[in-house]
């Protein structure tokens, strides 16, 4: 690495930073990353948390200077996207450091947009996604986020000179597969025949795909793009919306929750901090480990228990006053299938009228009852990473999360 950590003040740029995950990657750099110089937040839908950070109330960090509409200087004329930038001093462990946020309204779909704030970077974790399995969007805005604004940051990085990229990817790159085959604890170089029928799990297969082939073309400056990506199983923790979904469903029910799925399935779940620190650490050791981390693919992993992902989620609601109702399913499979049809029916239906997204339908109920588990110390083996929360913390975390939103809409 050329110079020390103290003497480096590095540009990351963070996609999709006001995210479920990107937001915690947002967090965990200015807490963890003391070369941090300049922290890009891009973002489509800029999130009131970062008004935040001026206070620097949560993060150790002290608010100094105006927060002022600033453009990022042009590149080349190209129109920049509306941008808001602060100066934050950082407290690190080596002492104060001056970090700049700078936050950035823009859409991965724009080349032009997603050229201007990485043009300067020296990293950028790709975390922007639609993350949709529920019907939402469609197949085209779906391919359109997650391949094309993959590709456009690739294709940044090489027009910028930009050399170090770390992808979001995702378990559901490689299954459950259309024919529902488990995959029980493995591994990134497990065998399993990784087909895909649904737009999300075929636009991350794909993204990953672009972002592991340009792994080595030379970029403005003729130096080598490293790439790698990780593939975190089921995010939980702080922000975890689905979380709440489940949280607010079972308040509406009496403090009920009815199993629909047998509990021995087992769903790989994996905590939101964990998954960032993964993130912070992948985009630290990309450079000194080059040779050995770029084009790779890294499941992200903790020590999280093996459970249905019912069963994982009442570890959180449970001492939020919920009960799973039920040892086994309470309604057969069959009624099950009937009922997530009638949910797509009943969606294409409403469509005119409003959108009806609910959480069961034919592709979610065949995940939820896949065995999807990961076991695996390939990340730990090539760039060192070791969970930065226990179960216990983050368990406790998100207990506390869920009873603070007490179903609210946050
Ligand atoms: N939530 C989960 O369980 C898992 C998520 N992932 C991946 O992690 C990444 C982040 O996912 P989450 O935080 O859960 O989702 P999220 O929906 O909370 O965050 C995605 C962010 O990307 C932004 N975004 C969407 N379209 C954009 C566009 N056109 N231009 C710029 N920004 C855009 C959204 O505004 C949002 O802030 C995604 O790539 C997803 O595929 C992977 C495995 C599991
Ligand atoms: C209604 C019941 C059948 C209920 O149990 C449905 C749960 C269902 C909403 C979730 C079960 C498994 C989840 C997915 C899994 O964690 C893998 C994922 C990876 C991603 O990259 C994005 C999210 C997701 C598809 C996740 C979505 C919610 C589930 C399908």
């Amino acid at each position: 690495m050329a110079d020390s950590a103290q003497a480096q003040k590095l540009v990351y740029l963070v996609t999709g930073g006001c995210g479920f995950l990107g937001e915690h990657v947002v967090r965990m750099l200015l807490q963890r990353e003391p070369r941090l110089g300049e922290l890009r937040v891009f973002d489509l839908h800029l999130g009131p948390w970062l008004e935040e950070l001026k206070t620097g109330s949560r993060w150790g960090s002290l608010w100094r200077g105006g927060c002022g509409r600033f453009p990022i200087p042009s590149q080349a004329g190209i129109p920049t996207p509306a941008v808001e930038q602060m100066i934050l001093v950082s407290v690190h462990m080596d002492g104060i450091r001056p970090v700049r946020v700078t936050a950035i309204q823009g859409d991965v779909t724009q080349a032009h947009e997603v050229a201007a704030a990485v043009a300067g970077a020296h990293v950028v974790i790709h975390t922007a996604g639609l993350v949709d399995v529920f019907g939402r969007a469609s197949p085209k805005i779906i391919h359109e986020v997650n391949v094309q604004g993959t590709r456009n940051v690739i294709e940044a990085c090489v027009q910028t000179g930009t050399r170090f990229l770390v992808y979001t990817s995702s378990m559901e790159v490689v299954g459950p597969n259309t024919k529902g085959d488990p995959f029980y604890r493995g591994n990134e170089d497990t065998p399993y025949e990784a087909v895909h029928r649904h737009p999300y799990p075929c636009s991350k297969a794909l993204a990953e795909w672009l972002v592991l082939e340009a792994n080595g073309r030379k970029v403005c400056g003729g130096l080598p793009l490293v790439t790698c990506a990780l593939r975190p199983t089921g995010i939980y923790g702080e922000g975890h919306q689905i979380m709440r979904d489940f949280y607010r469903q079972g308040l509406r029910l009496g403090g009920r929750l009815f199993r629909a799925i047998p509990a021995s399935v087992e769903h790989g779940r994996v905590y939101v901090g964990n998954v960032a620190w993964m993130h912070v650490l992948a985009a630290r050791e990309l450079e000194r480990r080059a040779a050995l981390m770029g084009g790779q693919v890294y499941f992200c992993y903790d020590g999280s228990p093996y459970k249905s992902y019912e069963d994982f989620n009442m570890e959180f609601l449970g001492p939020c006053g919920l009960r799973l109702v039920g040892t086994r399913p309470l309604v057969p499979y069959w009624l099950l299938v009937f009922l997530a049809a009638l949910n797509v029916l009943l969606q294409w239906l409403l469509r005119p009228l409003l959108l009806y997204a609910p959480l069961l339908n034919p592709y979610t109920l065949a995940v939820a009852n896949t065995t999807f588990t990961v076991s695996t110390d390939k990340a730990q083996r090539h760039f060192g990473y070791e969970p930065l929360f226990s179960w216990e913390d983050s368990r406790t975390r998100t207990i506390l999360w869920v009873q603070a939103t007490g179903g609210s809409a946050q």
